[in-house]
């Protein structure tokens, strides 16, 4: 599917999407216990990825015709062997953290995904398995997958880089928590993503299990239960996806936009407000009421760290792109781990729209053009970030600006493209 943006504004109220981290660990946590229910589930290509993986592992799922509640009849703090291998698709938080899950099983499970997932960095999580006596083997023996995991790991110390991926860490915890002796992560090098780490903490207490952080890292006791209070679990609104809506109100709604659902959470990207504002941007978030108000304003170029919130890199290079002078997001160098190497594809994509764009290996600096962005042809690369970020940056660029691959969009917002022609954006798909 092809979509094509135009220039236009747009205004009114729009709710974002529940948040893909939060669901993916509900369902793997309601999975590690006996009975659960989800409430207001993303359902989206990457979870459902996560729900076909609880399954593989001898849980049952059940999504409400309404899709409002995912109902999940966990494997109980032990896992199956599965029964064939497990299809992870595109997602890295499905194949990370289900790896994890491989390691209690009596038996071997074999992981794949996508093109672009069999691309990515899985060699600390098998290193990490190793050390806790389970096998791990990426087939290729590149560090990625397939991967071929066998167990059953009953705990111990596994030692690990923080700057590939924090999903590792969730991993362990995760799956430490229903081990015999628990898990104690030691981080070899400083913690990228942390915040992510503290949605798995937040989750984890949610159900009723306690997971800390250490002066090295991270630990957790085994024999514990994931138990939700009440036997249900909410799922909040997703960050992440809010930055589009909220980039585009910034660039391109003169009346204002409000982004509902936005209650505080643990979600690092929420940084998105904060980055907005210093950019010059007229927002307001009422935390209360979960709502952020944003207009369209004159933006400046400013320095960000995405350290904690890769997600937000091809967002900001958006807002870079349309600001006056030098926006430089920093700290970025993670960010090349995703679906896609985001840094050079930000810089390439922009480039295409007239933007004066330098790319290093850590830092992407971006000048805003001199004059508006003009519309360009360019591939989404089977990348949701990439789809929704540049679609946002074709409502402020001169002409046409056409997205190919843009289904994609599947992996974490479904309704993105109605959702902005539901706030007045000519869009056709
Ligand atoms: O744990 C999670 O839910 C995620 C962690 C982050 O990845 P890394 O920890 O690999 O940076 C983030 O980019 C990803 O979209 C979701
Ligand atoms: C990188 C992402 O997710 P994952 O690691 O789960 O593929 C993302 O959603 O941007």
């Amino acid at each position: 599917m092809d979509a094509t943006i135009e220039r236009s504004t747009v205004e009114g109220r729009a709710r974002a999407p529940p948040s893909k981290s939060y669901t993916h660990r509900a369902i793997l946590a309601a999975g590690y216990g006996a009975e659960a229910a989800v409430r207001d589930p993303l359902v989206s290509a990457d979870t459902q990825a996560t729900r076909r993986a609880v399954e593989a592992y001898g849980g049952e799922t059940n999504l409400a015709d309404d899709r409002s509640t995912l109902e999940v009849s966990g494997f109980d703090g032990l896992p199956d062997v599965p029964a064939d291998v497990i299809d992870c698709a595109n997602s890295g938080t499905t194949m990370r953290l289900t790896t994890a899950t491989a390691a209690l099983a009596d038996g071997l499970t074999v992981l794949t995904g996508d093109g672009s997932l069999r691309s990515r960095p899985q060699g600390p999580l098998l290193d990490a398995i190793e050390q806790l006596d389970g096998r791990a083997e990426s087939t290729r023996a590149n560090g990625q997958a397939p991967l071929v995991i066998g167990g059953p790991v009953s705990g111990g110390t596994a030692s690990i880089p923080g700057d590939v991926s924090s999903q590792f860490v969730t991993a362990l915890l995760m799956a430490g928590a229903v081990s015999e002796e628990g898990i104690t992560v030691d981080l070899e090098t400083e913690l990228k993503s942390a915040p992510y780490v503290d949605i798995t903490i937040e989750v984890l207490e949610a159900f009723g299990v306690e997971a800390t952080e250490t002066e090295g890292g991270y630990h957790v006791e085994g024999g514990q239960t994931y138990a939700p209070e009440g036997g249900e679990y909410h799922v909040p609104g997703d960050f992440s996806s809010m930055s589009y809506l909220l980039a585009a109100g910034a660039l391109a709604a003169p009346d204002g936009l409000v982004v509902e659902g936005a209650y505080p959470s643990a979600q690092g990207d929420a940084a998105i407000v904060d980055v907005l504002e210093r950019m010059g941007a007229d927002i307001d978030w009422d935390r209360e009421a979960g709502e952020i108000t944003v207009s369209q304003s004159d933006l400046t170029g400013v320095e960000v760290s995405v350290a904690d919130t890769p997600d937000l890199l091809p967002t900001i290079a958006v807002l870079g792109a349309a600001a006056d002078g030098t926006t430089s997001i920093v700290d970025c160098e993670h960010v090349r781990y995703k679906e896609t190497d985001r840094v050079s594809v930000m810089a390439d994509s922009l480039t295409e729209m007239g933007a004066a764009v330098v790319e290093e290996r850590d830092r992407l600096s971006i000048r805003g053009a001199e004059t508006d962005l003009r519309g360009a042809t360019l591939p989404g690369r089977d990348d949701h970030r990439i789809i929704m970020s540049l679609a946002v940056a074709g409502l402020v660029a001169d002409g046409e600006t056409t997205i190919t691959e843009a289904e994609d969009v599947d992996v974490s917002f479904p309704g993105f493209f109605d959702t902005l022609a539901e706030l007045g954006a000519t869009v056709s798909k």
